[in-house]
């Protein structure tokens, strides 16, 4: 084991209240400048953990190590000097100014009175410049919002000139726009500072992008631990969070939601990308979707598996094979829709217009959402017979109109 750099670590470790153990046999090692995510489901033990690690908590067995030393002889204040602790308790302390509240962070550098000097002040005022938080420095913590109130706890944390920072749920209340302020400040601690921060997060898509490592928490147990790239496979997440109506895709890092099928069946001819919006929105109004002639390194493939709909596929960027287009075909002529998503022209996807000439011959209701001079493709007749649509919304209504008019 390469420990090298290592500035957090657990042996053995055991952890829960009242002896009764939330996880066992934690093994983790955390380096300088790491940014690890601690993910899982609610209750499975990442507070218990992040308050053992940070000596809030006693452990039941095992040890955690801080540069390779034993916590559990280390006075906190001394610990306190080497990491900080952000919870995620609202704190409402009265009458505390930013500045004041910052300042408490100070305490395992000060003088045994308490006395701030000048060099405390300088480091104050950095830490809330590099949380942008500087223009707070007078207000009253109790006026904040939540998101300026999340970057003054970091603030403090950072006032303490941690080598780690340990972090209960960071992002929490915060809007999109402070969660990705607050994520993208902590990575710099790590990329700039050398600072090693441990997040629990429940944002599995933010943790793949922004952390390091991620150890996924569940059973009593930490289930893995490593990079996001070889540890939040697509089967590993789903089952983390047990989904029944979702899936992780690794590739696209994002959870897409599967939806009852309870419409009728649509045939969606795609590719290139030019079908993962509507396939989102078909999902989402209920349509059992269908989907084909798709190429497997198509990210419209990635989104329609992920979405559960039934893909026709080939594994090569090839002309599509005979037995594929048959497939297709017959696939089609179960589906009450067929759309065209206006996929590009290239050589390769012909057997796709084909197969559109297909559904027309079919008498399928066709809609297309192709614009401009690739219309040409059809005959005049065929022309005729397509609904065209300007975006996937209005496809999707004109879908619901004509359907509304047939009962
Ligand atoms: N003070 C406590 N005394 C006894 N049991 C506790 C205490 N605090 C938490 N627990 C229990 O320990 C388990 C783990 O809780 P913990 O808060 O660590 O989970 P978590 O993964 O952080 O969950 P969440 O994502 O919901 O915050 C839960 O079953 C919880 O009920």
């Amino acid at each position: 084991m390469n420990t090298q750099n290592t500035i957090l670590s657990t042996r053995n470790l055991c952890v829960g209240y009242s002896g009764k153990e939330i996880l066992k046999g934690v093994e983790l090692q955390f380096k300088k400048g790491e940014f690890i995510s601690l993910l899982g489901p609610n209750g499975a033990g990442k507070t218990t953990l992040l308050r053992t690690l940070s000596k809030h908590l006693k452990t039941i067995n095992g040890k955690v190590l801080v540069n390779n030393e034993d916590i559990s002889a280390m006075k906190q204040e001394r610990l306190a000097q080497t990491m900080s602790v952000v919870l995620t308790e609202k704190v409402k302390p009265p009458l505390f100014t930013v500045y004041d509240f910052v300042a408490m962070g100070r305490y395992p550098h000060t003088h045994w009175s308490g006395r701030l000097e000048k060099k405390d002040d300088g480091v104050i005022m950095e830490s809330l410049t590099m949380v942008h938080a500087r223009e707070l420095v007078f207000r009253d913590l109790s006026t904040l919002s939540d998101g300026e109130r999340q970057k003054v706890l970091v603030a403090r944390a950072l006032a303490q000139q941690p080598d780690i920072i340990l972090l209960d749920e960071p992002t929490m209340h915060l809007d999109l726009k402070h969660r990705m302020e607050v994520m993208s400040i902590l990575q710099r601690l790590c990329r700039d500072k050398g600072i090693c921060v441990v997040a629990s997060l429940h944002d599995v898509d933010i943790a793949a992008k922004l952390s390091d490592k991620v150890a996924l928490v569940k059973g009593g147990a930490i289930q893995a631990f490593g990079p996001p790239e070889n540890v939040l496979q697509d089967d590993a997440v789903t089952q983390l969070y047990d989904f029944s109506n979702a899936s992780f895709n690794r590739m696209l890092g994002t959870i897409e939601m599967k939806n009852s099928e309870k419409k009728g069946k649509v045939f969606v001819v795609g590719g290139m990308g030019s079908a993962s919006v509507l396939y989102r929105l078909l999902a989402k109004k209920e349509y059992h979707i269908f989907t084909g002639m798709l190429h497997k390194n198509d990210i419209d493939y990635h989104v329609a598996h992920s979405l559960g709909a039934h893909c026709l596929v080939q594994p090569h960027i090839d002309k599509f094979s005979e037995e594929i287009c048959k497939w297709a075909k017959e696939e089609m002529s179960q589906c009450d829709w067929v759309i065209d998503t206006g996929f590009g022209l290239e050589k390769v996807n012909g057997d796709n217009i084909c197969l559109l000439k297909d559904a027309l011959a079919m008498k399928k209701p066709v809609l297309s959402l192709r614009n401009g001079q690739s219309r040409e493709h059809f005959t005049a007749l065929e022309y005729d017979e397509i609904h065209f649509l300007d975006d996937e919304c209005q496809l999707v209504d004109e879908m619901e109109t004509i359907t509304f008019k047939a009962t």
